[in-house]
């Protein structure tokens, strides 16, 4: 079962993999065509309603499978209004090979001569809204005629996440008389890679074809993951999230990377508390931070108040930067998190208290290999194996996971995701404190196992920049800066 967003992000996945788009494409296609062919003997006629989105891409494929058939391909709109290259470069491939081919400006000019097939690749998971013209006409002419209709993907109008009409539950009017959402009722739908989760509810007979997206896609990070992370535009000073860092005390570096790096992965705000006797220090580091001191030189049980006050003014929380293995400092991450009920990155000295807190919190682990075995957990040297014993352990402990290694495993019990990007100059110390801070400006702004999986993947990413530029002998402040850069999803 795949979402559509999830199914973008794999479809660029693969893309980056070597896969492009129009091998995508072809693949899609060719499936369709596979499916009119089980539906319908050679001479038979087949009409294929075409979008200007890649939906209608599909068919154009299709259509070249299908030459031992009487086909017409009907583009609704002018070819120039065609969206995307790949789509384009099919239909004017029809063209040059005389495959007959129609455009339909308005809907009145849109005349089906009863065909035995029709292939409805109009609107795909690019659909908004309810159907607009001429796609609304068409698809009633569509579900009027005697033809077996076969969907691309999924029939248009329906939203593929839930099989309703798309645009219904917006609230906005879905249809000339009330709850009439135009939508094509189809026989069947060939939809693409996996199942999507609004196709069970509909009573039409589901083909789910591979098109060759290789499982590397999904199984590991890359730019795809990104996608629909950009900045909203036009937000307002703290919408891209607000964090706050608890750390510091015997270390000083360790908290001001971890608010550095929350900085440079998008937080509008990062706020740092820390022991007052090395909020100097911290403050040092960047004007960018505000710095909150607690009274003393450790963290401790007196500042669970003071800590939760400020944990409640914002989006994320960074525990463990820097705190030290102290027991004021065990005794602090214990009854911060027995009280805390936000959303928490929890790394380094304060992971071990976790396992033994029963806290509403929703946390991201992120322990190395070591820190994992402290934890209760078990780590293995076969990736596979090492996948599923940290699935199984954040299953176990009711939090996501993000295990640290040459391959970095990121779990919520359900899901994993494997991370690729970074290198061998990254053992170096603090590039722990530089994650965590990039996982807690994701988890401000994410779901918490997407924050532990994109997380890994840009401080990977930095550090392979940096690695570029100085080889193994970077540092963790060379990666806060090159942050913004992972970042960008284009
Ligand atoms: N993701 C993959 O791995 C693959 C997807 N393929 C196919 O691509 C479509 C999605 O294509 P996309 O271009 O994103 O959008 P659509 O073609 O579905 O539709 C966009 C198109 O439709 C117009 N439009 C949007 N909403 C409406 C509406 N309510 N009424 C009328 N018109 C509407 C919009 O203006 C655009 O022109 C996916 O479904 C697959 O079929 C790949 O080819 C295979 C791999
Ligand atoms: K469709």
């Amino acid at each position: 079962m795949i979402t559509t967003d999830r199914m973008a992000a794999v479809d660029a996945n693969a893309a980056a993999l070597g896969v492009p788009r129009k091998q995508l494409m072809e693949s899609s296609g060719n499936a369709v065509a596979r499916e009119v062919r089980a539906l319908a003997d050679p001479g038979a006629s087949v009409d294929l309603l075409c979008g200007r989105g890649n939906n209608g891409g599909d068919a154009f494929v299709a259509a070249r499978f299908l030459s031992a058939y009487d086909v017409t391909v009907r583009l609704l709109g002018r070819p120039e209004s065609i969206r995307t290259e790949i789509a384009r470069e099919n239909w004017a491939a029809l063209e040059r090979a005389e495959i007959p081919t129609e455009t339909v400006a308005d809907a009145a000019d849109l005349a089906l001569d009863g065909p035995d097939v029709i292939v409805d690749a109009m609107l795909g998971s690019g659909v908004t809204g309810a159907l607009r013209e001429p796609e609304r006409t068409a698809a009633r002419l569509a579900n009027e005629s005697d033809a077996a209709v076969v969907a691309v993907d999924v029939p248009s109008g329906i939203d593929a996440d839930t099989g309703e009409p798309a645009g219904s539950g917006s609230g906005e009017p879905t249809g000339s008389d009330a709850g009439s959402a135009v939508r094509v009722e189809a026989d069947r739908v060939v939809t693409f890679h996996d199942e999507k989760p609004g196709l069970a509810a509909l009573d039409a007979e589901v083909t789910v074809a591979d098109i060759g997206i290789p499982a590397a896609a999904e199984r590991f990070t890359g730019p795809g993951d990104l996608l629909g992370l950009a900045r909203d535009p036009d937000s307002h000073k703290g919408e891209n999230g607000e964090v706050l860092v608890i750390g510091g005390g015997p270390y000083t570096g360790a908290p001001s990377l971890s608010a550095r790096s929350a900085l440079r992965t998008g937080a509008d705000l990062v706020r740092v508390a820390c022991p007052e006797t090395v909020a100097g220090t911290v403050q040092g580091y960047s004007a960018d931070l505000i710095v909150r001191g607690l009274p003393g030189d450790r963290v401790g049980p007196a500042h669970v108040d003071r800590a939760l006050e400020l944990a409640a003014g914002n989006d994320a929380v960074v525990l463990g930067p820097g705190l030290g293995d102290g027991e004021s400092a065990s005794e602090f991450v214990r009854e911060f998190l027995s009280r805390y009920d936000g959303r928490a990155v929890v790394d380094a000295d304060a992971l071990r208290v976790v396992p033994e807190v029963d806290t509403g919190a929703e946390l991201i682990c992120t322990p190395h290999q070591g820190e994992l075995v402290e934890m209760g957990g078990e780590t293995a040297d076969d990736p596979d194996e090492r996948a599923a014993l940290v699935r199984s352990f954040a299953d176990e402990i009711g939090h996501t996971l993000l295990v640290k290694g040459a391959v970095d495993v990121a779990s919520d019990g359900d899901a994993v995701r494997l991370n690729r990007t970074g290198n061998p100059g990254m053992t170096v110390g603090g590039t722990g404190d530089v994650l965590a801070g990039a996982v807690g400006a994701l988890a401000a702004v994410t779901d918490p196992f997407r924050a532990a999986a994109v997380g890994a993947y840009v401080n990977g990413l930095a550090g392979d920049a940096a690695a570029e530029e100085m080889g193994y002998g970077l540092v963790a402040t060379d990666l806060p800066d090159r942050l913004p850069e992972a970042m960008r999803d284009e």
